[in-house]
Parts: C-alpha cells; sequence; structure tokens
C-alpha cells in the first residue's frame, strides 16, 4: 500500500482528497495534518467533516514548518491542500524526498515569476523548484505527470476553461486574433472553508469579481499559449463551477472540425464527457467529471462551449488524484470510479 499524508486536511478539498485516498484501493492514510495553531489541532476528522463520520478515527494532527521533511521521507505521496504562501514556503523541505508531491495550491503553476509575483502579492523564491513543478492538468500533460515528483495541480477555473479550448487551440482552430471570452461561475466553496464576510451565507448573490485581474487568467494564458478574457463569478451554491467560453474560429473552420477537435482529444478519456446538451453543474457536483458540449456558428465563425465541473473534484482533489495515479502507473480513475 502506498502510506499517503495529507496537509489542510481539515479544509474543504482536504477534506475530499481524504475520502478519495480512504476508498482507494492501493492507498492508506499515514497522517492528517493542519498548521500548529489550528483551532481543529488534535480533533478527529470525522469530528471536523461530519458527512465522513463513518471513517475510522483519524486525528488532524498540528504540524509545524521543520516536520515536513521527517514527513517526506516517511510517505510515498504527501498532498498539500494549503494556502499558496505555505506551500510555497514548506516545498525546499518536502522534495528530494521519498514521497512525491502533488499541491493543490497555485505556488508552482505559474513559470513566469514575475507574472507570479504580479499576481499572488509574493515572490516565487524557489525558481528551481518552479522548473521541476509539472502542471496536473490530467488529460493534457499525463507523460510529465508520470515523470515527475512535483505536480501542481491546476486551479478550479482554469481546469474548466482548459479543458473547454485545449482541443481548439491545439488543433489550429482559434483565430489568433481574438481572445477567448470565458465566463465562469463558482460555488462557494471555491473560496475556502475559512469565513469571510464576501462568503457569508447572506452576503452572497451572483456577482463578477477579479474582473480583468484574477490570477486564473495568467494560468489559462500560460498552458492555452493564448490571452484571454476571464471572468469569474460567485453564485449563491455550494459547489460546481460552469465556464461558459465564446471563441473566434478560423475563417475556414467548419462545425465538423471542431467536433472532431473534441472527439480527437477526449474519446479515450474517461473523465472528460462530451454532453449531447450544455452541461449542468448538477451533473457533475460529487464527481470527477467534466462536462463538455458546444455549439459553432459558421456565419459568424464562433464558437461557444460550455465546461461544467466539481470545483472540489475534478477543480482540485479528484484531479489530484488523476495526477497521483499517473505518478505511480496506476489506471487513471482508480479510486475515482467505481
Ligand atoms: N476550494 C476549491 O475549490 C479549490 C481550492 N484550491 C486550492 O487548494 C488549497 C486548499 O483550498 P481549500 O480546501 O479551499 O482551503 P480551506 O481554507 O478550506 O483549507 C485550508 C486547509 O489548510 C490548512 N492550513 C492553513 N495553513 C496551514 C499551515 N500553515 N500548515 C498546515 N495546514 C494549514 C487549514 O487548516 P488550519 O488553518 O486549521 O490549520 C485547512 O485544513 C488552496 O491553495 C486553494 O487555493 C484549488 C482548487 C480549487
Ligand atoms: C469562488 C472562489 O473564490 N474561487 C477561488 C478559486 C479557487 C481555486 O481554484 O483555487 P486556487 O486558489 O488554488 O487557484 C478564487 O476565485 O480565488
Amino acid at each position: 500500500m502506498l502510506k499517503v499524508s495529507i496537509i489542510g486536511a481539515s479544509g474543504y478539498a482536504g477534506a475530499q482528497l481524504t475520502a478519495l485516498v480512504h476508498q482507494h484501493p492501493v492507498m492508506q492514510l499515514k497522517g492528517l495534518y493542519v498548521s500548529a495553531s489550528s483551532a481543529d489541532a488534535g480533533k478527529l476528522f470525522t469530528q471536523v467533516a461530519g458527512e465522513y463520520r463513518h471513517f475510522p478515527d483519524l486525528p488532524l494532527e498540528p504540524l509545524c514548518q521543520s516536520g515536513c521533511g521527517a514527513l517526506a521521507d516517511s510517505s510515498d505521496l504527501v498532498f498539500l491542500c494549503t494556502p499558496h504562501q505555505f506551500s510555497h514556503d514548506v516545498m525546499p523541505q518536502l522534495i528530494n524526498k521519498q514521497a512525491k508531491i502533488f499541491d493543490l495550491s497555485g505556488a508552482y503553476r505559474l513559470p513566469d515569476l514575475d507574472t507570479f509575483a504580479a499576481f499572488y502579492g509574493f515572490a516565487n523564491q524557489h525558481p528551481s523548484i518552479q522548473q521541476k513543478a509539472v502542471y496536473g492538468l490530467a488529460e493534457w500533460f499525463a507523460d510529465d505527470i508520470a515523470n515527475t515528483s512535483l505536480v501542481a495541480v491546476p486551479g478550479c477555473y482554469p481546469t474548466a476553461s482548459l479543458t473547454g479550448l485545449l482541443p481548439l487551440q491545439r488543433t489550429g482552430l482559434l483565430d489568433t486574433a481574438f481572445r477567448p471570452v470565458i465566463n465562469a461561475v463558482s460555488g462557494v466553496t471555491g473560496a475556502g472553508r475559512k469565513a469571510s464576510l464576501t462568503t457569508s451565507f447572506c452576503e452572497v448573490s451572483l456577482q463578477a469579481y477579479g474582473v480583468l485581474s484574477h490570477r486564473h487568467t495568467p494560468e489559462i494564458e500560460s498552458y492555452l499559449d493564448h490571452q484571454v478574457i476571464f471572468t469569474p463569478h460567485l453564485g449563491n451554491f455550494k459547489r460546481g463551477i460552469l465556464a461558459t467560453i465564446t471563441a473566434k474560429l478560423n475563417p475556414e473552420v467548419t462545425a465538423n472540425d471542431v467536433e472532431q477537435a473534441f472527439l480527437r482529444h477526449y474519446r479515450h478519456q474517461p473523465l472528460v464527457r462530451l454532453t449531447s446538451a450544455f452541461p449542468k453543474v448538477d451533473d457533475v457536483v460529487n464527481s470527477p467529471f467534466a462536462d463538455v458540449h458546444w455549439q459553432v456558428d459558421e456565419q459568424s465563425h464562433y464558437v461557444v462551449i460550455g465546461c461544467a465541473i466539481d470545483n472540489l473534484l475534478k477543480g482540485a482533489a479528484s484531479q489530484a488524484m488523476q495526477c497521483a495515479n499517473l505518478a505511480f502507473d496506476l489506471p487513471p480513475t482508480q479510486g475515482l470510479l467505481p
């Protein structure tokens, strides 16, 4: 059995990952961790995450940064479900040890360090670690993921946006003179478990935020190799993301070309479902799937693409597990599909 440690296990993404590891046939939970000063330190995971009350009793152990090296030496996998700054700071102690590291934060997703500093508000001090990190968009970078010991698991909006756009971009169907326009709505779990006024029950009402400034814009652009206009919205539902993307196609592109591009890239990908109608959030919530549909207007040469995912699963924990499966040469859907 592969020994797994999860740091940030009391958070929304960490609890999902804990559940996925628990049901994985060849992984076992070695330890669950929170910060040294956490109000949850010493509590049982089952006390903090009530939906998993039937799980075995595992404590949420307080973790000091100095204890991370030993953790990485005694685990096969370490998942970081922690804030960006913590993942950034702790990484030198985790890498080059026994464990492969899967970081769900944005700390090592952006190869351009100036862009990183501008969007994250702190500098990436570890360029040599950044060079080793592989972007964990599982359907697109499987070979690299299989051969690395550090995976930067993508953000939730970039997962939905890139899943919808990459088949067209990689096939050369997009008109490079126009930026695809991505409008995406996320449930409130996307903001994490920590209380804040903007995510409190009485305050949330469908609204755009981070307009022309969200840190997921450069993440999408880095891996699409194309500039975009990305507008996230916060919706008054718990989980799920719906991205609706409008893009300009080259003049000679037909509806059949677009269909072939999606089929070629996703026909053999079990976790991307090409649906017969525009996807619904409810169809993917609590599942590891990305649902994708599109419609082409051959007169105007525009395509509208819809992609729905569960932000906590395909947008975080289940994609991290897909990457872990790839990194350990296991079937990519192991522990994710019955
Ligand atoms: N929510 C989502 O949809 C997505 C989230 N992500 C990313 O995944 C990561 C986790 O997100 P999410 O679960 O939403 O966040 P939460 O705020 O819900 O959870 C954060 C977790 O990290 C722990 N933590 C915080 N500081 C430390 C520390 N210094 N040492 C150890 N543990 C610490 C927290 O526990 P405590 O503070 O009690 O110590 C908690 O368990 C973030 O980087 C986020 O950006 C990525 C994609 C989607
Ligand atoms: C609704 C909401 O607030 N969503 C988060 C994105 C969550 C995510 O993908 O996380 P990363 O921070 O790891 O990129 C946001 O907009 O900041």
